[in-house]
C-alpha cells in the first residue's frame, strides 16, 4: 500500500524516485511479490557517477558530472536514453531507468531498463563543445555498455547528431563499426525509419485509444500541448492532422494560446533545436496557465513535476497523456483519478520511442532496414496491445492506469528475477 504518512505530509514530495518507490511497492503487493523483491527493485543494480573533464572554445577546461543508472537486467540488457539538462540529479536518473524496465515490461522488449544524464546547458554550448561532452561521456560509461549490454538513446536536449557523436566514438574505443550501440542515430549511420517521430506516433496511438474508451471524438478535439520539441513538436502536428485543434503549445520559457487554433506548422518551422518558439512572441501565458486551460486533450511533454497537488484540481482536460516522464505527481494523480479524468501514464504513453529504438536495435543486428510504413505497423501493434492489457487491469482491479501499468511493467523483470534464481 502507498504509505498514507507520505501522502499526508505537509509539503509533496517532488522527489521522482520516492514517488516511484511508492508505486512500485503497491504494484509488487498487488503481484503478491515479498519485500525481498521491492528491495533488489526499489534501485538501479549499477549506478555509475563519473567526472567528464571538456575542453572549451575559450581554451578553458571545464569538468561536468554524468550518470548512468542500470536499473535491472534480469530480462536482457538495459535500454535508456541521455539527457543534457542543467536539473539533472542523481535520484532523477535512477527513476528514469525505472521507467525504462516498466515501459519494456509493458511492450514486451527484451531489455531492462536504464538512463543517463549529464548536468549541463547545451542551449549555451557550441557545436564543437558538446561534441567534446559527448565523446567524454562515451569514454567514461564505456566500460558498462554495449550492443549487448546497455544502449543508449536520446532525450531531453540531446538529439540524432549527438548520438552520431557517441556511436563513432564506442566504435574507435571498440575499434569496430558498432552501430548497434546506441538509437536514436541519423538514417545513414543505421538509424530506422520513424524513430524521430516514434514518441508522438505512439502518444497519438495512446490518445487514440483512449479518446475511444472516454467516447471523444478527435475530430474537433480541442488539445494542449507542454513542451514543442522532439516529443511534444510532432505530437501536435499529429493530432492537428487528425482533425484535432491545438490550442495551447509551450516551451521552458511560456506559451501560446489560441481558443481558434495554433498554426502548427508554422511553429514548427520557425522553432530552434531545443524546442523553443515562444521568445518569438511578446503575448504569452505561463506553463502554469496553459495547464490549466479548458480543452479535452491535455499533453504533458516536457519536465517532471508539471501537475501537482496544488494544480490537479484546476486541470480542465478529460483526458491526460504523459508523452513526458513523471510529469504528474502520484498526488495529483490520485485526485485527477478521483475526479473521473482519464490519464494514461508515461510508461504506456511516451513508450513509443524506446519501441521504434528496440526496432532499429533489431535491423542494426540483421543488417535488414525496414520501410516506414512496416515501423509503424508494428508500432501500432504494440501500443494497442499495450494499451488495452492496461487499461483491462485497470477495470478489472478497480485501480488507477499508473498503478496498473506498474503491476503490467514490473510483471516480467519480477519472474525473470526469479527463474534466474536471484530471490
Ligand atoms: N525523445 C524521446 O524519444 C523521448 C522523450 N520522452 C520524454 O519526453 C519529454 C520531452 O522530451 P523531448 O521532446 O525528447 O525533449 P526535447 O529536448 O526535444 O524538448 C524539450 C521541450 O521541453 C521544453 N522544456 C524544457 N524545460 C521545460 C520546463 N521547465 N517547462 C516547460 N517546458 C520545458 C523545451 O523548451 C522543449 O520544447 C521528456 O520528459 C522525455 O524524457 C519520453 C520518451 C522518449
Ligand atoms: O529510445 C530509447 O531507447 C529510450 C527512450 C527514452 O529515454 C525514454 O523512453 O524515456
Amino acid at each position: 500500500m502507498i504509505n498514507q504518512a507520505d501522502i499526508n505530509q505537509s509539503t509533496e514530495t517532488l522527489n521522482v524516485l520516492k514517488q516511484t518507490q511508492m508505486v512500485i511497492k503497491e504494484a509488487l503487493q498487488k503481484l503478491g511479490y515479498g519485500e525481498d523483491m521491492f528491495e533488489l527493485l526499489k534501485e538501479p543494480v549499477r549506478m555509475l557517477t563519473v567526472r567528464i573533464p571538456v575542453r572549451m572554445d575559450d581554451g578553458s577546461t571545464r569538468v561536468f558530472t554524468g550518470y548512468r543508472a542500470q536499473h535491472n537486467d534480469a530480462v536482457g540488457p538495459t535500454k535508456g536514453g541521455i539527457r543534457f539538462h542543467p536539473d539533472v540529479t542523481e535520484d532523477e536518473v535512477k527513476a528514469l531507468a525505472i521507467w525504462m524496465t516498466l515501459k519494456c515490461g509493458i511492450a514486451q522488449l527484451p531489455y531492462g531498463g536504464a538512463k543517463g544524464g549529464i548536468i549541463c546547458d547545451p542551449r549555451e554550448m557550441s557545436f564543437r563543445e558538446l561534441e567534446r561532452l559527448s565523446r567524454g561521456y562515451v569514454h567514461a560509461i564505456s566500460q558498462i555498455v554495449g550492443p549487448n549490454k546497455d544502449i543508449p538513446a536520446p532525450d531531453v536536449y540531446t538529439n540524432s547528431q549527438i548520438m552520431a557523436w557517441m556511436m563513432d566514438e564506442y566504435s574507435r574505443i571498440r575499434e569496430f563499426d558498432s552501430p548497434g550501440f546506441i538509437t536514436g542515430k541519423p538514417l545513414v549511420l543505421g538509424g530506422s525509419l520513424g524513430r524521430d517521430r516514434s514518441t508522438a506516433r505512439g502518444v497519438t496511438i495512446a490518445i487514440q485509444e483512449a479518446a475511444k474508451v472516454a467516447g471523444i471524438d478527435l475530430k474537433g478535439a480541442r488539445v494542449v500541448v507542454q513542451g514543442f520539441g522532439n516529443a511534444g513538436g510532432y505530437l501536435a502536428k499529429f493530432m492537428h492532422d487528425a482533425g484535432a485543434v491545438v490550442i495551447g503549445v509551450s516551451d521552458a520559457y511560456g506559451g501560446l494560446y489560441d481558443p481558434k487554433g495554433l498554426d502548427i506548422d508554422y511553429l514548427l518551422d520557425r522553432r530552434d533545436s531545443f524546442g523553443t518558439v515562444t521568445k518569438l512572441y511578446k503575448n504569452t501565458i505561463t506553463n502554469r496557465e496553459l495547464l490549466e486551460l479548458d480543452c479535452d486533450i491535455l499533453v504533458p511533454a516536457a519536465v517532471e513535476n508539471q501537475i501537482t497537488r496544488e494544480n490537479a484540481a484546476n486541470i480542465k482536460a478529460k483526458i491526460i497523456v504523459e508523452a513526458a516522464n513523471g510529469p504528474t505527481t502520484l498526488e495529483a494523480t490520485k485526485i485527477l483519478h478521483d475526479r473521473g479524468v482519464l490519464l494514461v501514464p508515461d510508461v504506456l504513453g511516451n513508450a513509443g520511442g524506446v519501441i521504434v529504438s528496440y526496432f532499429e536495435w533489431v535491423q542494426n543486428n540483421q543488417g535488414l532496414y525496414w520501410a516506414e510504413e512496416e515501423v509503424d505497423n508494428k508500432l501500432r501493434e504494440i501500443l494497442v496491445r499495450s494499451f488495452r492489457t492496461v487499461y483491462e487491469t485497470a477495470q478489472s482491479r478497480r485501480i488507477d492506469m499508473r498503478l496498473a501499468a506498474y503491476m503490467v511493467g514490473v510483471r516480467r523483470t519480477a519472474e525473470a528475477c526469479k527463474l534466474r534464481g536471484w530471490l
